[in-house]
């Protein structure tokens, strides 16, 4: 039925290949007819199945028909619970994009640029060190 409400202890007990649920938007979809069919491929579904796979499915910007493909995979809604995996990529209860994604690659660029800045480093220090053996 899709007015059922599992727990997301519910759905991570769906994580075989033949028993898939995720979720998306808090809303819980059974997967598993479709693992085949997907595009995308069964090994992404597999990574996700018994989780909460909004950001899996909103980073790859899904069409409105694998949008409905999904609403046929429609079994039930979360019940949030305390303690329970936080929601990905999503203000809850927002429509618009969060900044999460931005921040997360904000993250990633400074630590290039320390990791790049401790090497100049490392290098500049093993040249001069050189320099002063000669
Ligand atoms: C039950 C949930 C899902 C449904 C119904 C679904 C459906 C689809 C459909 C119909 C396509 C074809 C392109 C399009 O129409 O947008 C597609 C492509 C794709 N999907 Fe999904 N998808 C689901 C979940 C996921 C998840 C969780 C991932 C994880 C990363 C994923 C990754 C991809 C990728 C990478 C493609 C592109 C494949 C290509 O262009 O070669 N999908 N999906």
């Amino acid at each position: 039925m899709a007015d059922k409400e599992y727990t997301y202890s519910d759905v991570s007990e769906h994580a075989s290949k033949k028993d898939l649920f995720l979720v998306v938007h808090d809303k819980v979809y059974n997967a598993s007819s479709f693992v085949d069919e997907h595009p995308g491929g069964e090994e992404v579904l597999l990574d996700v199945g018994g989780q909460d796979a909004t950001e899996a499915f909103e980073d790859v910007g899904h069409s409105d028909e694998a949008r409905e493909i999904l609403d046929g995979l429609l079994v039930g809604t979360l019940k949030r619970q305390e303690g329970d995996p936080k929601p990905k990529s999503y203000a809850s209860g927002g429509s618009t994009a969060t900044t999460s994604d931005t921040a997360s690659i904000g993250v990633g660029l400074y630590a290039i640029i320390l990791i790049g800045g401790v090497l100049a480093f490392g290098a500049y220090k093993y040249l001069a060190a050189q320099q002063d053996g000669q």
